[in-house]
């Protein structure tokens, strides 16, 4: 079906300009601190750490740094202005002072981590710790210092994050311009944490997901089409995560840069939509276990959200297109990371990546034009376009504060200052019609319309008096060409119509231009699928079954690691443009259920015939998009279940609660499938019985044409006689 996925090229021409963005990463590593700050002992218990639940590494107000660093915050640029560095350059690595900069820098943050248990358990002490929300310092030598745009210490949670480090690249996304957060930091350092995140505290990719649709929802008078591919780099080797087949996937290189060849693009239609992409492109993701992390991950992924925007008014301003790539890259791993065998052969991929990594971005922050060696590694390669300033950047680099990784924390804060120093220059690309999804579904939408309206010309004006008469004749002749020419027509007619409304359902609108109190009526007659209710749910979703639809209420909640707030609620939103309020968690006493299976409880009241112009056609399309969804869903909750399980042999009783619930979970969604499976034969049944009732009625017309033909014949006889 047309909504699926299309395989191509997923980069886009861009347009470089100067930059007139409005997302702004502010700079304070500059003119770091006057004079020297006194050195102060470890005053911070490791057990303050551990878990920390409130006043974590942010909270230090009352060290006397602290009280230093604030009173010499001077305005929004950081800290005082043109006063010398009070450090060595390699330990307080910051943007110089006095240079010049014609662009904005990349947003760069710090986020800790708590202690891990087993850090706690060993003894680690905290050797690094956030001073404020703007420096790292180092505990036992607190002259090492770093400033950055932004530290989140252990307690803050990825909402925060999320709203400073990915919020302004993803509205500017929205707007037209490239954007790229990735979370970069040493093994176990919870760059998965904070891209991906959990149920409980969903991560960047998962908020990035909710916004975009939010932001649409809040831009009436512009059509959207969001298309989604998701890769792997495991070994220097390309994957497609949402298409098995597609591996060792080949960079391409053309005038508007580097974009991998073949990879499957997929349109989203909604959040849930989206996130079961992720889901599903998860479950192939390469993780394994080290003496870190049991669910460490072994490749870098690539989710990428490419989004086409076109005024819809009559005023036509061109194509929008930009893309937002979201990465969680794999974590570096020391000689302390014991590994053997494939896990080594791994690793030394993964630091062999990200050492080109280090090396590009250290180049490209000397900012001379140097040769830069994006070609030795495919990460580099991928992100040459991002790295070399043509789009937003944000990089979240993830630090534990435990003494045992000091040195690898310090590392990271290296890469994290120099990745301050590279300038981007980031605008507004706009595409030529010919490469935009959005106009060629629009130009398709168009010329079928014309077609559709010359058919009906057609039929109206083309059957003439005399084709009367001639069928007269051929009926007499017991021929009925023309009866099938008129039938032919009639189906010609019937896929063009289902192919227009298919095409106008990918893409997408706010509800804020539909007037409020029609959208009831509205539903079947509405443009474009809107993003606040999904023409297609909406249509069949009329009086529920209250059988199936008490399972959804009691049903687990996603597998998805999507929040309730997250998995929308589209029989709410229907009924209300207030989609945002709806959206926030707390008014997110919706539903709990997942996407699919707010489709299911949508499509249990549809085991007759479509109504409300949706075709049988449409409506076993949706089924199987629901049935594709559910699937995903399972691969992931299965895949879950095997790492729970895994991780259950060192601790059996604190996982056995997870994986009761995951079991349950997936018998639920197992039923949930099979309802559909059946509800989908059921659909292809009435569609036969449609049919034959169709080709009854055509006979008995016929016949009774015929008999109506013979009746005037006889009469013409017997007057003759
Ligand atoms: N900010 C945080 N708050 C609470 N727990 C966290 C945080 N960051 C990470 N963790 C926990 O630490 C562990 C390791 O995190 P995560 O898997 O995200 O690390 P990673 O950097 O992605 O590791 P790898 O590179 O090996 O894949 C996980 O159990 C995670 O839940």
């Amino acid at each position: 079906m047309a909504a699926s996925s299309s395989r191509g090229r997923s980069s886009s021409p861009f347009h470089y300009r100067k930059p007139s963005s409005p997302y702004s990463s502010s700079s304070s590593s500059s003119s770091f601190m006057n004079g020297k700050l006194m050195p102060r002992s470890c005053s911070s218990t490791a057990s303050s750490f551990f878990n920390n639940s409130g006043n974590g590494l942010g909270s230090r107000s009352t060290t006397p740094s602290r009280g230093r660093v604030d009173s010499m915050y001077a305005g929004p640029r950081g800290y005082g202005s043109r006063t010398p560095v009070a450090f060595a350059s390699d330990e307080l690595i910051g943007e110089p002072i006095d240079t010049p900069r014609s662009g904005d820098s990349i947003s760069v943050t710090i986020r800790f981590r708590p202690l891990s248990e087993r850090e706690f358990q060993r003894g680690d002490e905290i050797a690094w710790n956030a001073d404020g929300d703007k420096i790292v310092r180092n505990e036992y030598n607190p002259a090492t210092a770093y400033a950055f745009d932004r530290v989140f210490g252990p307690s803050t949670g990825s909402q925060d994050v999320y709203d400073v480090a990915a919020r302004p690249v993803v509205k500017a996304a929205m707007e037209g311009i490239n954007g790229t957060v990735f979370a970069y930091g040493v093994t176990s350092s919870g760059k998965t944490h904070t891209m991906h995140g959990d149920q409980n505290s969903p991560g960047i990719i998962p908020l990035a997901i909710k916004d975009v649709f939010s932001i649409i929802q809040d831009t009436p008078g512009r059509e959207f089409l969001l298309r989604v591919s998701y890769l792997e780099i495991y070994n220097e080797v390309i994957n497609d995560l949402l298409d098995p087949t597609g591996q060792n996937l080949r960079v391409r290189e053309d005038a508007q840069g580097t974009y991998v060849e073949g990879i499957k693009e997929e349109v989203v239609l909604s959040p849930g939509h989206a996130l079961s992409f992720i889901a599903a492109g998860e479950e192939h993701r390469h993780v394994g276990s080290n003496n870190f992390n049991l669910l460490s991950s072994r490749s870098h992924t690539i989710f990428t959200l490419m989004i086409e925007s076109s005024d819809h008014g009559d005023e036509y301003d061109g194509v929008v297109f930009s893309q937002l790539n979201l990465i969680d890259l794999a974590g570096s791993e020391s000689s302390k990371t014991e590994t053997t065998g494939l896990r080594r052969k791994e690793g030394s991929y993964i630091n062999k990546s990200l050492l080109t990594l280090g090396t590009v971005i250290g180049k490209l922050s000397e900012g001379r034009a140097s040769h830069v060696p994006y070609r030795d590694s495919k990460l580099t390669r991928l992100l040459q376009s991002s790295l070399s300033g043509h789009g937003h950047v944000s990089l979240i680099c993830t630090v534990t504060p435990a003494s045992s990784n000091m040195e690898e924390t310090h590392n990271t804060l290296k890469f994290a200052s120099r990745a301050k120093r590279v300038e981007i220059y980031a605008s507004r690309n706009k595409i030529i019609d010919e490469k935009s999804l959005i106009k060629k579904y629009q130009r398709e939408i168009s010329t079928l319309k014309e077609e559709l309206d010359q058919l009906r010309r057609g039929m109206l004006v083309g059957v003439s008096h005399e084709e009367i008469m001639n069928l007269r004749q051929q009926l007499e002749e017991g021929q009925v060409k023309m009866q099938s020419r008129l039938e032919e027509e009639e189906e010609a007619k019937a896929a063009l119509m289902s192919r227009i409304q298919r095409l106008t359902k990918l893409i997408l609108v706010s509800t804020k231009n539909t007037l409020p109190g029609c959208l009831g009526d509205a539903v079947s007659h509405q443009r474009s699928h809107s993003v606040g209710e999904d023409d297609k749910l909406d249509v069949i979703r009329e009086g529920p079954l209250p059988a199936e639809n008490e399972n959804q209420k009691d049903s687990p909640s996603s597998a998805l690691a999507i929040p309730s707030d997250l998995t929308c609620d589209f029989r709410h939103r229907r009924s209300s443009s207030k989609w945002n309020e709806e959206l926030s968690p707390a008014s997110s006493t919706v539903t709990e259920s997942t996407q699919a299976g707010e489709l299911i409880s949508g499509s249990a009241c549809c085991s007759k015939l479509p109504t409300g112009g949706m075709t049988m056609s449409d409506q076993m399309d949706l089924l199987v998009e629901q049935v594709k969804m559910l699937a995903g869903e399972i691969a992931f909750s299965t895949s879950t279940l095997k790492r729970l399980m895994e991780q259950s042999v060192n601790d059996p009783d604190g996982s056995k609660t997870q994986i009761q619930k995951l079991e349950h979970e997936i018998q639920e969604k197992k039923r949930q499938m099979r309802i559909l499976e059946q509800r989908m034969m059921e659909t292809g049944e009435a569609s036969f019985a449609n049919a034959s009732m169709v080709d009854m009625q055509q006979t008995v017309m016929k016949l009774m044409t015929q008999c109506s033909e013979k009746g005037f014949e006889l009469e013409v006889s017997s007057f003759i006689n």
